[in-house]
Protein backbone atom coordinates (compact mmCIF):
# COMPACT_ATOMS: atom_id res chain seq x y z
CA UNK A 1 0.00 0.00 0.00
CA UNK A 2 1.33 3.55 -0.84
CA UNK A 3 1.33 5.79 1.28
CA UNK A 4 -0.31 9.50 0.50
CA UNK A 5 -1.43 12.96 2.09
CA UNK A 6 -4.20 15.09 2.15
CA UNK A 7 -2.42 18.73 2.88
CA UNK A 8 -4.90 21.37 3.96
CA UNK A 9 -4.16 24.97 2.63
CA UNK A 10 -3.46 25.76 6.55
CA UNK A 11 -0.48 23.39 6.97
CA UNK A 12 -2.55 20.44 8.25
CA UNK A 13 -1.35 17.00 7.68
CA UNK A 14 -3.42 13.66 7.02
CA UNK A 15 -1.39 10.68 5.79
CA UNK A 16 -3.51 7.89 3.72
CA UNK A 17 -3.27 5.28 0.98
CA UNK A 18 -3.18 6.69 -2.31
CA UNK A 19 -5.71 4.75 -4.55
CA UNK A 20 -6.74 5.77 -8.35
CA UNK A 21 -4.31 7.95 -10.64
CA UNK A 22 -0.77 8.47 -9.57
CA UNK A 23 -0.46 12.08 -10.14
CA UNK A 24 -0.69 15.26 -7.50
CA UNK A 25 -3.51 17.05 -7.56
CA UNK A 26 -4.63 20.79 -5.71
CA UNK A 27 -8.09 21.29 -5.39
CA UNK A 28 -11.19 23.29 -3.05
CA UNK A 29 -11.88 20.21 -0.50
CA UNK A 30 -15.41 19.85 -0.45
CA UNK A 31 -17.71 17.13 1.63
CA UNK A 32 -20.67 15.39 0.47
CA UNK A 33 -23.25 13.53 2.94
CA UNK A 34 -24.82 11.02 0.14
CA UNK A 35 -24.72 7.20 1.39
CA UNK A 36 -25.09 6.17 -1.50
CA UNK A 37 -25.04 7.96 -5.38
CA UNK A 38 -20.77 7.78 -5.33
CA UNK A 39 -21.24 6.90 -8.99
CA UNK A 40 -23.92 10.04 -9.52
CA UNK A 41 -21.24 12.31 -7.38
CA UNK A 42 -17.92 11.13 -9.22
CA UNK A 43 -19.60 11.91 -13.06
CA UNK A 44 -21.74 15.09 -12.01
CA UNK A 45 -19.54 18.13 -14.02
CA UNK A 46 -20.67 20.81 -11.22
CA UNK A 47 -17.98 18.86 -9.40
CA UNK A 48 -14.76 20.49 -11.62
CA UNK A 49 -12.26 21.80 -9.76
CA UNK A 50 -12.50 20.15 -6.55
CA UNK A 51 -11.64 16.89 -4.68
CA UNK A 52 -14.52 15.40 -2.97
CA UNK A 53 -14.98 13.83 0.21
CA UNK A 54 -17.63 11.15 1.32
CA UNK A 55 -18.49 11.05 4.70
CA UNK A 56 -20.04 7.80 4.51
CA UNK A 57 -17.16 5.39 5.82
CA UNK A 58 -17.44 2.81 2.91
CA UNK A 59 -17.99 3.74 -0.69
CA UNK A 60 -17.52 1.64 -3.87
CA UNK A 61 -19.26 -1.67 -2.88
CA UNK A 62 -22.00 -1.46 -5.77
CA UNK A 63 -19.10 -0.81 -8.02
CA UNK A 64 -19.35 1.41 -11.59
CA UNK A 65 -22.03 1.45 -13.42
CA UNK A 66 -21.01 3.13 -16.29
CA UNK A 67 -25.27 3.64 -17.44
CA UNK A 68 -25.33 5.41 -13.95
CA UNK A 69 -22.79 8.04 -15.40
CA UNK A 70 -24.25 11.89 -15.28
CA UNK A 71 -21.65 12.63 -17.36
CA UNK A 72 -18.05 13.06 -17.71
CA UNK A 73 -15.85 12.99 -14.68
CA UNK A 74 -14.44 16.23 -13.59
CA UNK A 75 -13.99 16.26 -9.96
CA UNK A 76 -9.90 17.01 -9.15
CA UNK A 77 -9.26 13.72 -6.13
CA UNK A 78 -11.28 11.69 -4.35
CA UNK A 79 -11.41 11.00 -0.74
CA UNK A 80 -13.04 8.12 0.99
CA UNK A 81 -12.58 6.71 5.01
CA UNK A 82 -12.51 3.14 2.70
CA UNK A 83 -13.36 1.90 -0.35
CA UNK A 84 -14.35 -1.77 -1.75
CA UNK A 85 -12.31 -3.89 -3.47
CA UNK A 86 -14.80 -6.41 -4.20
CA UNK A 87 -17.74 -4.86 -5.29
CA UNK A 88 -21.07 -6.77 -5.87
CA UNK A 89 -23.59 -6.33 -7.48
CA UNK A 90 -25.65 -7.55 -10.92
CA UNK A 91 -24.74 -4.15 -12.94
CA UNK A 92 -21.29 -3.87 -11.62
CA UNK A 93 -18.93 -3.32 -14.56
CA UNK A 94 -15.73 -2.54 -12.53
CA UNK A 95 -14.38 -1.16 -9.28
CA UNK A 96 -13.70 2.33 -8.08
CA UNK A 97 -9.95 2.25 -8.33
CA UNK A 98 -10.28 1.33 -11.77
CA UNK A 99 -12.53 3.89 -12.32
CA UNK A 100 -10.33 6.59 -10.72
CA UNK A 101 -7.25 5.13 -12.33
CA UNK A 102 -8.96 5.39 -15.93
CA UNK A 103 -10.15 8.82 -15.25
CA UNK A 104 -6.77 9.62 -14.16
CA UNK A 105 -8.38 11.53 -10.60
CA UNK A 106 -6.08 10.78 -7.62
CA UNK A 107 -7.71 9.04 -4.61
CA UNK A 108 -6.54 9.16 -1.18
CA UNK A 109 -8.11 6.35 1.05
CA UNK A 110 -7.92 5.84 5.21
CA UNK A 111 -7.75 9.17 5.99
CA UNK A 112 -10.22 10.36 9.03
CA UNK A 113 -12.73 11.78 7.43
CA UNK A 114 -15.05 12.84 9.99
CA UNK A 115 -12.53 14.38 11.90
CA UNK A 116 -11.54 16.29 8.27
CA UNK A 117 -15.60 17.37 7.78
CA UNK A 118 -15.35 18.62 11.70
CA UNK A 119 -12.68 20.81 10.12
CA UNK A 120 -14.12 22.10 7.14
CA UNK A 121 -17.59 22.69 8.74
CA UNK A 122 -15.91 25.20 11.35
CA UNK A 123 -13.40 26.65 8.46
CA UNK A 124 -15.63 26.70 5.26
CA UNK A 125 -14.55 25.07 2.69
CA UNK A 126 -10.79 25.55 1.99
CA UNK A 127 -8.25 24.22 -0.94
CA UNK A 128 -5.99 21.19 -0.15
CA UNK A 129 -3.60 19.17 -2.18
CA UNK A 130 -3.57 15.03 -2.73
CA UNK A 131 -0.12 14.58 -2.69
CA UNK A 132 2.96 11.88 -2.46
CA UNK A 133 5.57 13.93 -0.05
CA UNK A 134 4.08 17.20 2.14
CA UNK A 135 4.96 20.25 0.30
CA UNK A 136 7.52 22.59 1.62
CA UNK A 137 5.60 25.83 -0.06
CA UNK A 138 1.63 25.78 0.42
CA UNK A 139 1.72 28.93 -1.90
CA UNK A 140 0.02 26.59 -4.85
CA UNK A 141 -2.93 25.29 -2.58
CA UNK A 142 -3.58 28.16 -0.91
CA UNK A 143 -3.85 30.08 -4.12
CA UNK A 144 -5.42 27.78 -6.01
CA UNK A 145 -9.07 29.03 -7.70
CA UNK A 146 -11.92 27.35 -9.04
CA UNK A 147 -12.05 29.57 -12.54
CA UNK A 148 -13.04 28.73 -16.08
CA UNK A 149 -15.03 25.96 -15.48
CA UNK A 150 -18.11 26.03 -17.10
CA UNK A 151 -16.07 26.60 -20.51
CA UNK A 152 -14.22 23.26 -19.72
CA UNK A 153 -16.99 20.93 -19.09
CA UNK A 154 -19.62 22.60 -21.61
CA UNK A 155 -20.59 20.51 -24.63
CA UNK A 156 -18.10 21.48 -27.58
CA UNK A 157 -21.71 20.87 -30.22
CA UNK A 158 -25.20 20.81 -29.98
CA UNK A 159 -27.00 17.46 -30.18
CA UNK A 160 -30.68 15.95 -30.30
CA UNK A 161 -32.31 14.05 -28.13
CA UNK A 162 -35.83 12.53 -29.30
CA UNK A 163 -38.58 12.56 -27.26
CA UNK A 164 -39.86 9.26 -25.70
CA UNK A 165 -42.83 8.40 -27.96
CA UNK A 166 -44.77 11.38 -29.44
CA UNK A 167 -42.88 14.59 -29.35
CA UNK A 168 -45.76 17.07 -27.96
CA UNK A 169 -42.31 19.80 -27.42
CA UNK A 170 -39.19 21.09 -28.22
CA UNK A 171 -36.96 22.13 -25.61
CA UNK A 172 -33.28 23.86 -25.40
CA UNK A 173 -31.29 23.03 -23.00
CA UNK A 174 -27.83 25.25 -22.65
CA UNK A 175 -25.63 22.72 -20.78
CA UNK A 176 -23.33 24.72 -18.67
CA UNK A 177 -22.40 21.23 -17.46
CA UNK A 178 -25.71 19.24 -17.34
CA UNK A 179 -26.18 15.72 -15.72
CA UNK A 180 -27.76 13.41 -18.28
CA UNK A 181 -30.72 12.74 -16.55
CA UNK A 182 -32.02 16.38 -16.96
CA UNK A 183 -32.42 15.19 -20.72
CA UNK A 184 -34.06 11.81 -19.99
CA UNK A 185 -36.80 13.80 -17.26
CA UNK A 186 -37.60 15.62 -20.11
CA UNK A 187 -37.36 13.12 -23.07
CA UNK A 188 -39.77 11.15 -20.78
CA UNK A 189 -42.07 13.59 -20.85
CA UNK A 190 -42.64 14.26 -24.59
CA UNK A 191 -40.05 17.04 -24.92
CA UNK A 192 -37.16 16.68 -27.97
CA UNK A 193 -34.03 18.47 -26.13
CA UNK A 194 -31.69 20.14 -27.76
CA UNK A 195 -28.88 20.32 -25.61
CA UNK A 196 -27.06 23.63 -26.91
CA UNK A 197 -23.24 24.74 -25.21
CA UNK A 198 -22.89 27.17 -22.89
CA UNK A 199 -21.57 29.86 -25.21
CA UNK A 200 -24.77 29.70 -27.15
CA UNK A 201 -26.40 33.35 -27.30
CA UNK A 202 -30.00 33.81 -26.80
CA UNK A 203 -30.46 34.35 -30.69
CA UNK A 204 -29.50 30.63 -31.51
CA UNK A 205 -31.58 29.74 -28.49
CA UNK A 206 -34.45 31.32 -29.73
CA UNK A 207 -34.04 30.21 -33.39
CA UNK A 208 -35.28 26.53 -33.27
CA UNK A 209 -38.49 28.43 -32.05
CA UNK A 210 -38.24 26.32 -28.85
CA UNK A 211 -41.71 25.53 -26.57
CA UNK A 212 -39.16 26.12 -23.71
CA UNK A 213 -35.39 26.43 -22.25
CA UNK A 214 -33.99 24.58 -19.58
CA UNK A 215 -31.06 25.97 -17.91
CA UNK A 216 -28.56 22.95 -16.36
CA UNK A 217 -26.58 22.77 -13.19
CA UNK A 218 -22.78 23.38 -13.37
CA UNK A 219 -19.22 24.47 -12.15
CA UNK A 220 -17.61 27.00 -10.09
CA UNK A 221 -19.01 30.68 -8.83
CA UNK A 222 -22.14 31.74 -10.94
CA UNK A 223 -21.28 35.62 -11.01
CA UNK A 224 -18.29 34.64 -13.43
CA UNK A 225 -20.61 33.91 -16.07
CA UNK A 226 -21.39 37.31 -17.44
CA UNK A 227 -22.02 35.90 -20.97
CA UNK A 228 -24.94 33.65 -19.91
CA UNK A 229 -26.51 35.83 -17.41
CA UNK A 230 -25.98 38.54 -20.30
CA UNK A 231 -27.98 35.93 -22.40
CA UNK A 232 -30.20 34.92 -19.87
CA UNK A 233 -31.67 38.37 -19.62
CA UNK A 234 -32.89 38.00 -23.63
CA UNK A 235 -34.59 34.90 -23.05
CA UNK A 236 -36.69 35.45 -19.51
CA UNK A 237 -40.13 36.88 -20.66
CA UNK A 238 -39.71 35.22 -24.32
CA UNK A 239 -40.42 31.57 -23.40
CA UNK A 240 -41.11 29.29 -20.43
CA UNK A 241 -37.98 28.91 -18.21
CA UNK A 242 -36.66 26.67 -15.91
CA UNK A 243 -33.52 26.65 -14.20
CA UNK A 244 -31.50 24.07 -12.06
CA UNK A 245 -28.80 24.95 -9.49
CA UNK A 246 -26.14 26.86 -11.89
CA UNK A 247 -29.01 27.91 -13.97
CA UNK A 248 -31.14 29.04 -10.79
CA UNK A 249 -28.36 31.06 -9.64
CA UNK A 250 -27.98 32.66 -13.52
CA UNK A 251 -31.82 33.38 -13.48
CA UNK A 252 -31.61 34.90 -10.34
CA UNK A 253 -28.38 37.14 -11.53
CA UNK A 254 -30.03 38.12 -14.30
CA UNK A 255 -32.56 39.87 -12.99
CA UNK A 256 -30.40 41.81 -10.70
CA UNK A 257 -30.31 39.85 -7.22
CA UNK A 258 -27.13 38.61 -5.70
CA UNK A 259 -25.37 35.37 -4.94
CA UNK A 260 -22.96 34.52 -2.11
CA UNK A 261 -20.79 31.74 -1.11
CA UNK A 262 -21.88 29.49 1.37
CA UNK A 263 -20.02 28.33 4.46
CA UNK A 264 -19.08 24.81 2.91
CA UNK A 265 -22.08 24.17 1.09
CA UNK A 266 -24.83 21.59 0.66
CA UNK A 267 -24.08 17.85 -0.65
CA UNK A 268 -25.84 15.56 -0.38
CA UNK A 269 -28.96 13.15 -0.56
CA UNK A 270 -31.11 14.31 2.30
CA UNK A 271 -31.28 18.34 2.03
CA UNK A 272 -35.01 19.59 3.48
CA UNK A 273 -36.55 22.11 1.36
CA UNK A 274 -39.88 24.11 2.60
CA UNK A 275 -42.23 24.85 0.08
CA UNK A 276 -43.64 28.35 1.18
CA UNK A 277 -46.31 28.09 -1.28
CA UNK A 278 -47.91 24.97 1.31
CA UNK A 279 -46.88 22.84 4.04
CA UNK A 280 -44.78 20.71 2.56
CA UNK A 281 -41.05 20.11 3.45
CA UNK A 282 -39.48 17.79 0.39
CA UNK A 283 -35.99 15.85 1.22
CA UNK A 284 -34.14 16.51 -2.03
CA UNK A 285 -30.48 16.12 -3.27
CA UNK A 286 -27.81 19.26 -3.74
CA UNK A 287 -24.78 19.77 -4.73
CA UNK A 288 -23.48 23.80 -4.74
CA UNK A 289 -21.61 25.90 -2.73
CA UNK A 290 -23.40 29.17 -3.87
CA UNK A 291 -26.80 30.44 -3.16
CA UNK A 292 -28.94 33.28 -4.25
CA UNK A 293 -29.42 35.85 -1.73
CA UNK A 294 -33.25 35.92 -1.54
CA UNK A 295 -33.42 39.56 0.32
CA UNK A 296 -31.49 40.85 -3.47
CA UNK A 297 -34.22 39.92 -5.90
CA UNK A 298 -35.61 42.66 -7.58
CA UNK A 299 -38.27 40.42 -9.18
CA UNK A 300 -39.41 37.00 -8.52
CA UNK A 301 -40.20 35.05 -5.56
CA UNK A 302 -38.71 32.98 -3.05
CA UNK A 303 -40.97 29.93 -3.52
CA UNK A 304 -38.67 26.94 -1.65
CA UNK A 305 -36.30 27.23 1.78
CA UNK A 306 -33.53 25.40 2.92
CA UNK A 307 -35.02 24.03 6.73
CA UNK A 308 -31.47 23.09 7.84
CA UNK A 309 -30.07 27.13 7.67
CA UNK A 310 -33.45 28.92 5.47
CA UNK A 311 -30.97 29.60 2.64
CA UNK A 312 -33.02 30.03 -1.06
CA UNK A 313 -33.54 26.76 -2.77
CA UNK A 314 -36.25 27.94 -5.39
CA UNK A 315 -37.70 31.31 -6.96
CA UNK A 316 -40.81 31.90 -8.79
CA UNK A 317 -41.09 34.59 -11.72
CA UNK A 318 -44.43 34.24 -12.65
CA UNK A 319 -44.82 37.26 -14.84
CA UNK A 320 -41.73 35.67 -16.77
CA UNK A 321 -42.97 32.19 -17.10
CA UNK A 322 -40.03 31.15 -15.23
CA UNK A 323 -39.02 29.09 -12.03
CA UNK A 324 -35.63 27.61 -10.53
CA UNK A 325 -34.75 25.65 -8.10
CA UNK A 326 -30.94 25.14 -6.21
CA UNK A 327 -31.39 21.28 -5.67
CA UNK A 328 -31.83 18.23 -7.95
CA UNK A 329 -35.38 17.49 -9.07
CA UNK A 330 -33.50 14.64 -11.73
CA UNK A 331 -31.56 13.10 -9.03
CA UNK A 332 -30.85 9.97 -10.28
CA UNK A 333 -29.80 8.42 -7.02
CA UNK A 334 -32.76 10.14 -5.53
CA UNK A 335 -34.87 10.92 -4.07
CA UNK A 336 -37.43 11.76 -6.06
CA UNK A 337 -39.77 13.78 -4.30
CA UNK A 338 -39.73 16.75 -6.28
CA UNK A 339 -39.70 15.02 -10.23
CA UNK A 340 -42.54 16.43 -10.65
CA UNK A 341 -41.54 20.17 -11.39
CA UNK A 342 -40.52 18.83 -14.42
CA UNK A 343 -44.20 18.02 -14.90
CA UNK A 344 -45.09 21.41 -14.11
CA UNK A 345 -42.37 22.51 -16.81
CA UNK A 346 -44.38 20.92 -19.28
CA UNK A 347 -47.67 22.38 -17.54
CA UNK A 348 -45.98 26.17 -18.34
CA UNK A 349 -45.27 25.36 -21.87
CA UNK A 350 -48.50 24.06 -22.97
CA UNK A 351 -49.53 27.50 -22.08
CA UNK A 352 -51.32 27.03 -18.81
CA UNK A 353 -50.04 27.80 -14.70
CA UNK A 354 -47.72 25.40 -13.14
N1 LIG B 1 -24.73 21.83 -9.03
C1 LIG B 1 -24.61 23.08 -9.43
O1 LIG B 1 -25.13 23.49 -10.46
C2 LIG B 1 -23.71 23.97 -8.60
C3 LIG B 1 -23.84 25.42 -8.88
C4 LIG B 1 -22.62 26.23 -8.43
N2 LIG B 1 -21.45 25.82 -9.12
C5 LIG B 1 -22.44 26.14 -6.93
O2 LIG B 1 -21.53 25.50 -6.47
O3 LIG B 1 -23.20 26.71 -6.17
Amino acid sequence: MKKGYLVLQDGQVFEGFRFGGPADAVGELVFTTGMCGYIETLTDPSYAGQIVMQTYPLIGNYGIIPEDFEGACCVRGYVVREWCEEPSNFRCQGDLDAFLKAQGVPGLWGVDTRELTRIIREHGVMNAAICEEVPADLTPVRTYAVTGVVEAVTCKEPSVHPAVGEERFRVSLLDYGAKRNIVRELQKRGCTVTVLPASAGAEEVLASNPDGVMLSNGPGDPAENTYQIEQIKKLLGKVPLFGICLGHQLTALAVGGSTYKLKYGHRGVNQPVRDLNGVRTYITSQNHGYAVDGDSLPAGKVRFINANDGTCEGIDYPDLRAFTVQFHPEACTGPKDTSFLFDQFVDLMKGGDR
